[in-house]
């Protein structure tokens, strides 16, 4: 076993000092980079919705992502403040089996079910309208499994975009199912950093046959490729571009997201979040399944720590918004949670 990486709370492992601003990193990234990126029933969720926010859209060509009339409604009320909650996936076999994954495309454990299941119960009452995953099953797994315990109780589906045919055969033409429903957007930017010939092997054993300290160069430096792998740094040129492209725009209009991920594509949003320098995200560690909570408003990211439970107080007292959608979930939980 690796013990020197034992995961940690990432509260307990970022160090407040000596930060610098990561946006002039995170320009480089790109452009040095080869990588590219019925009655009141209603009246009560329109209500949620309304505070919940807003509208906009990844892809025109996805009628569950084009503005519904509800939608262009709750445009009027857009607010410059949204919800971002990160979670790493639950528990994977080869995580079970200390293998190095990651791109290889394995399922959750039950254990990896279990905590999917318990962060969904901890961000139950925080809005959520857009979800991005990785193309990777245990990200999406996760995903599904702990929005299936969210109190609003909206269908999470995955948008179909790799060919028109997809996008076509996967229409939904209700609006008010397409209301009730979260669109799930998969992307390869956010997998896994690829971790090349390590794929498969066992972490305890590899430390054995290299030493640990070049292990460990391997898995936390910022810009030491595994061999035939991708550096922290190179992960972070596609999954920071993809977040700066594709999600920063949703929260800039008032839409909630969520992003399941992965330990290094989320290590590698959370360094340009957070603005950690590269010697502070060395000591980032991410345990399975446990949500991270952050506040988007005017422009800049506030961390908000990792709920601990559905009803725990401080995080509704983070944003009068969150409060008022809590207040409203709670007003109407004899309809929200039938
Ligand atoms: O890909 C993997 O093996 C894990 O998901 C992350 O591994 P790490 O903690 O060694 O980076």
């Amino acid at each position: 076993m690796a013990t020197a990486m034992s995961h940690q709370s990432i509260a307990s492992t970022i160090s407040q000092s000596s930060r610098e601003p990561l946006n002039v990193q995170t320009k480089r990234f790109k452009n040095n980079s080869s990588l590219s990126y019925h009655t009141s029933r209603k009246r009560n969720f329109s209500k949620i919705e309304a505070v919940a926010s807003q509208t906009s859209s990844v892809s025109s060509h996805n009628t569950l992502l084009s503005p519904s009339k509800n939608n262009i409604e709750h445009s009027k009320k857009k607010t410059n403040e949204a919800a971002l909650i990160l979670i790493r996936h639950g528990e994977s076999l080869w995580n079970e089996k200390n293998l190095f994954t990651g791109c290889v495309d394995v399922p959750l454990t039950e254990k990896g079910v279990e905590e999917a299941i318990e962060a969904g119960k901890r961000i139950s009452n925080i809005p959520v309208d857009i979800i991005f995953t990785s193309s990777l099953i245990r990200a999406q797994m996760t995903a599904m499994l702990a929005m299936i315990q969210h109190r609003r109780k909206k269908v999470p589906i995955i948008l179909h975009n790799e060919s028109e045919k997809a996008q076509t055969w996967s229409q939904v033409f209700s609006e008010e199912t397409k209301n009730q429903s979260i669109p799930v957007i998969p992307a390869w930017q956010l997998n896994e950093r690829m971790y090349g010939e390590l794929q498969g092997l066992n972490k305890q054993e590899t430390a054995e046959r290299y030493g640990k300290q070049q292990v460990h160069e391997w898995r936390r430096s910022y810009d030491i490729p595994p061999p035939k792998g991708e550096s922290l740094e190179m992960c972070a040129e596609r999954a920071v571009a993809y977040f700066e492209d594709n999600i920063e725009p949703k929260l800039a209009a008032g839409k909630n997201v969520m992003i399941a991920a992965h330990g290094n594509s989320l290590r590698s949003i959370i360094m340009y979040l957070d603005k950690l320098t590269c010697q502070e995200v060395i000591s980032l560690e991410l345990s399975t399944g446990i949500p991270l909570l952050y506040i988007f408003k005017d422009g800049k990211f506030m961390k908000r720590g990792s709920p601990v439970g559905p009803t725990e107080p401080g995080v509704y007292a983070y944003t009068k918004g969150l409060a008022q959608y809590r207040h409203n979930l709670d007003e109407n939980s004899e309809v929200v949670c039938s």
